[in-house]
């Protein structure tokens, strides 16, 4: 019997600093979001990160966090039920990190007699420290505990018609009667260094501005790529012209260098140089987050209208959009008609 598990990245139980500090731990112990060897990395992440960052997290969790939990969470929920009533198929939810764990979902699918899965990353780009890892501790977790199960992951839809059209389309509703200067993709950040790790010819990312436009079987993998292709093809659906938009990289975390423009200089910047009204769309979340609602619905917009902008509009993301329900059906009856 087939069965789908949707995963994303997870939240901490309650936006406290007891509960956000084991939520990190697991997290940023993640060899694949931290890539350093195990003893150093455990002593940046437990001997300094651990040490401070839980308190100040905690504290931008409680100015996102509803009554019914953590909004990621929450809208993952309601995107696991509206995608179950568009399929037959059973449905569970997992996230990477804290509950419902991805053994949890597995369990939860193999008592329902599923042997054969289509597990759904919920990230539209491939990185390291999302799909693969999620795809790495699926595979371990099928070894040891589910043997019999046959597990596929979708790959990135960064650039799949359906997602596209999907997000096209929120855009443009969320964008009525704002008459905005410029928008800003905000795609999360990731350290330079993972995506050379990801390229797998091991030689055609440079990172600069020729490579994610030079075609590659590196693209593939490629975290810049997708995201920059992403844009593409929504203004190109949408007919933003080139001078009223701009893609930048948010929630940059150490001293590594991580990939550019940063967001924060991004906007602060259109700000100072006379752009009245943004709208910012963060299409690397497919479920609003600390790092939508917080850093840009918050942080950001505060900072732009400090700089000299005057509105500042958070395109919310695709959350439980019909559209993308849809989408994701369609993706699900397609995996379900193959052999
Ligand atoms: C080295 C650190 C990090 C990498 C690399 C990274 C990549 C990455 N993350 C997301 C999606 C989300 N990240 C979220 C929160 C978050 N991310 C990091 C660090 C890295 N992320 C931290 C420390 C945190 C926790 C909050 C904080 O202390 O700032 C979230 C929100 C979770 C929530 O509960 O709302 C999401 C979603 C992507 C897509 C990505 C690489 C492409
Ligand atoms: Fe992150
Ligand atoms: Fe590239």
């Amino acid at each position: 019997m087939k069965g789908i598990l949707l995963v994303n990245l997870g939240s901490p139980q309650s936006p406290t600093a007891k509960d956000v500090k084991p939520y990190l731990d697991e997290f940023l112990m993640d060899e694949r979001v931290i890539d350093m060897p195990y003893l150093l990395r455990a002593f940046v992440v437990k001997g300094i990160i651990l040490n401070t960052r839980p308190k100040k997290s905690a504290a931008a969790y409680q100015k996102i966090w509803w009554e019914e939990g953590s909004p990621l969470i929450v809208l993952s929920q309601r995107l696991q039920s509206k995608v179950q009533s568009l399929t037959d198929l059973p449905i569970s939810l997992a996230m990477r990190y804290g509950e419902p764990s991805i053994k949890t979902g597995l369990e939860e699918l193999k008592n329902k007699g599923v042997t054969d899965v289509l597990m759904i990353p919920l990230y539209p780009q491939f990185a390291m420290a999302t799909t693969e890892t999620i795809n790495v501790l699926a595979e371990q977790l099928r070894i040891k505990h589910f043997s019999n199960m046959k597990i596929t992951s979708l790959p990135a839809f960064y650039n799949k018609p359906e997602y596209i059209d999907a997000l096209a389309q929120s855009i443009k509703n969320h964008l009525k009667g704002f008459e905005y200067d410029h928008i800003v993709f905000s795609y999360h950040g990731v350290p330079e260094r993972h995506i050379k790790k990801s390229d797998i010819t091991k030689q055609h990312c440079k990172i600069d501005q020729s490579c994610c436009n030079t075609l590659s079987k590196a693209y593939e993998f490629c975290y810049r790529h997708q995201c920059l292709e992403t844009t593409k093809q929504v203004v190109a659906t949408l007919q933003i012209p080139e001078e009223k938009y701009t893609n930048s990289f948010q929630s940059r975390l150490g001293l590594d260098k991580w990939l550019q423009p940063p967001t924060d200089i991004t906007i602060n910047n259109l700000a100072e140089n006379g752009t009245k009204k943004i709208a910012v769309i963060t299409p690397a979340f497919v479920a609003d987050c600390l790092e939508t609602l917080e850093e840009i619905g918050m942080e950001a917009a505060d900072e732009f209208l400090k700089h000299g902008g005057t509105e500042f509009k958070t395109i919310p993301c695709l959350n439980d959009d019909d559209q993308w329900a849809a989408a994701l059906a369609t993706w699900i009856k397609e995996w379900q008609n193959k052999a």
